[in-house]
């Protein structure tokens, strides 16, 4: 063993250190409740029409598997793939970057930490290409 061998522990996971499913769900809750009606972002008449025929009770379901399964929690994500899901909503950056901002407000909101607020942008980041379609 030399001065590079890895920890015998490995650092509690992005879930743990989120506070586990409880405190996820309740974030993934109140995100989910400002993006469902931001004018912005239902300017776009693709999104608009899509909020209006899927439940946000679904999607906080689903976004929340994801989160969890994907922070090491004990979720399975069963949900659809996010190009799959997102294409025909021809998302803009400018929406994308609407979304981070709103997004970021309520982290800040929930108190998350520096650290843990990153990683969970870095995630989202990781999915950009699959969501944001649209050019204009
Ligand atoms: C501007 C950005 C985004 C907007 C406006 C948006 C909006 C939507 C809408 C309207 C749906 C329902 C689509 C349909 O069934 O017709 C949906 C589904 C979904 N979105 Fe997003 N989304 C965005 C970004 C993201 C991101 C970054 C993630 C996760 C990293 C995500 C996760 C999901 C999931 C898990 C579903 C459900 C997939 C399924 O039904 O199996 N979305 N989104």
């Amino acid at each position: 063993e030399g001065d590079n061998a890895e920890p015998a522990t490995p650092s509690p996971s992005l879930y743990e250190r989120l506070g586990g499913l409880m405190p996820i769900s309740v974030v993934v809750s109140d995100f989910l409740d400002v993006l469902v009606v931001d004018d912005e972002l239902n300017h776009n008449p693709a999104i608009d029409a899509a909020r209006k025929r899927v439940p946000a009770a679904y999607l906080k379901y689903r976004v929340t598997s994801m989160v969890c399964q994907v922070t090491g929690g004990d979720c399975e994500y069963r949900g659809r793939a996010m190009r799959e899901t997102h294409q025909h909503l021809n998302i803009t950056e400018k929406e994308w970057d609407r979304m981070i901002a709103l997004f970021k407000q309520v982290l800040a909101k929930h108190q998350v930490p520096e650290q843990e607020t990153a990683e969970l942008l870095d995630i989202m980041a990781s999915t950009k290409a699959d969501i944001v379609i649209s050019k204009s």
